[in-house]
């Protein structure tokens, strides 16, 4: 099996070096020369993994038809919102044997489609070559041999079980899943949430604000991941708490951060800056989530909060106040 991971940031690189120690030959493609170059001739990717050592058996390219020759597995690493126009460029160069496995955590704002969708949207490709991979996986802690697992995504079973040896290592362990739908809205809402919890500890709200949030956001998660069709169970697992739990505590989580530095009274130009440029998805998947939500008729309060902060000029303590000042209900419903 020949894996390409296309998009060189922090966890498309780190996915890479996972793959490599699985003893999957894979190349990574980087969307600049230069840093390409990097990765082969330093084993080192600069730019978003400083000083983590990369396996000499990982091959960097930065010419695309050359990177998705021979590919049996794409493992789509770019951001989101920038998956389709990716796609669309990369066309002339999939064929109808590729399994694709997307890596990215969010809902496009222009469609609302999670990327599995988009993915059969641009490439045509059916469900049995789709795949996600979602789960408590900070980039910086998998890519140090940290232990952690994840969950492999995908409608067709015997295909998510060749995925899983292909990825599992003695430290990187993933699990099986046929519920796509529930791993990646658990894996684009807990970004919500993570912002929403980054804004209240920036604040200096403590702990139980943020247990509130964190188990008020999971409810949110499930309204929304069961009217879309995901099963509960998922969202109970890896891909949803599981995830949840480590991007809401860790202060590497680049949601958590930016929503810290909007809590202490930021800009979002200055939040964008705490984030080293990389990206915090939830700050666009905030709209998108909204509105996948008002298509459901689920109510969303956190992630409405939160999208009001980051796209409307609502303060972090007039969001507090308007969440709480919301009528009073059974926590069950
Ligand atoms: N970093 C993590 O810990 C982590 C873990 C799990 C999942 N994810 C998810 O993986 C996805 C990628 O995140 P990341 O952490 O690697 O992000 P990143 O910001 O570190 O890197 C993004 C990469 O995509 C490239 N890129 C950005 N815009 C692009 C565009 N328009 N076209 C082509 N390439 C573009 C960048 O050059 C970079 O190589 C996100 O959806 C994120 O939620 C990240
Ligand atoms: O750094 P974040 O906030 O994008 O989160 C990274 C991962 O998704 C955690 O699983």
């Amino acid at each position: 099996m020949q894996a390409v991971v296309m998009g060189a940031g922090s966890w498309g690189t780190t996915v890479a070096k996972v793959l490599v120690d699985a003893g999957t030959p894979t190349r990574i493609w980087a969307r600049r020369p230069a840093l390409a170059e990097a990765i082969n001739t330093a084993h080192e990717n600069p730019d978003y993994l400083a000083g983590i050592i990369l396996p000499a058996a990982l091959h960097a390219v930065s010419d695309v038809a050359e990177a998705l020759d021979g590919a049996d597995v794409v493992v789509l690493g770019v951001p989101s919102q920038s998956l389709r126009a990716n796609l669309e460029a990369w066309k002339p160069h999939l064929t109808d044997d590729m399994t694709f496995v997307s890596l990215a955590k969010g809902v496009e704002t222009s469609t609302v489609m999670r990327m599995s969708e988009v993915i059969a949207d641009v490439t045509g490709a059916p469900p049995e070559r789709i795949a996600v991979l979602s789960g408590p996986n900070l980039a910086k802690e998998v890519a140090v041999g940290q232990p952690a697992a994840t969950v492999i995504g995908c409608a067709d079973e015997r295909r998510a079980v060749d995925l899983q040896e292909a990825f599992s290592t003695n430290y990187f362990r993933p699990y099986t899943n046929t519920d796509v739908i529930g791993c990646e809205l658990g894996g684009a809402v807990k970004n919500v949430i993570a912002l929403a919890c980054g804004m209240a500890a920036g604040v200096g709200l403590g702990q139980n604000t943020l247990a509130t949030i964190i188990t008020r956001g999971l409810a949110e998660t499930i309204r929304l991941g069961v009217a879309a069709g995901a099963d509960a169970q998922t969202l109970a697992g890896l891909a949803g708490v599981g995830d949840l739990v480590a991007t809401c505590a860790s202060p590497l989580s680049r949601n958590r951060t930016f929503g810290f530095a909007l809590g202490e009274g930021k800009t979002l130009e200055e939040a964008q800056a705490a984030t080293n440029g990389q990206v915090a998805e939830g700050v666009k998947s905030c709209s998108s989530v909204r509105a996948l939500a008002e298509q459901y008729g689920v109510d969303v309060p956190l992630t409405d909060a939160v999208h009001q902060v980051c796209h409307d000029g609502l303060s972090v303590p007039e969001a507090i106040a308007m969440l709480l000042g919301r009528s009073r209900k059974p926590e069950i419903r």
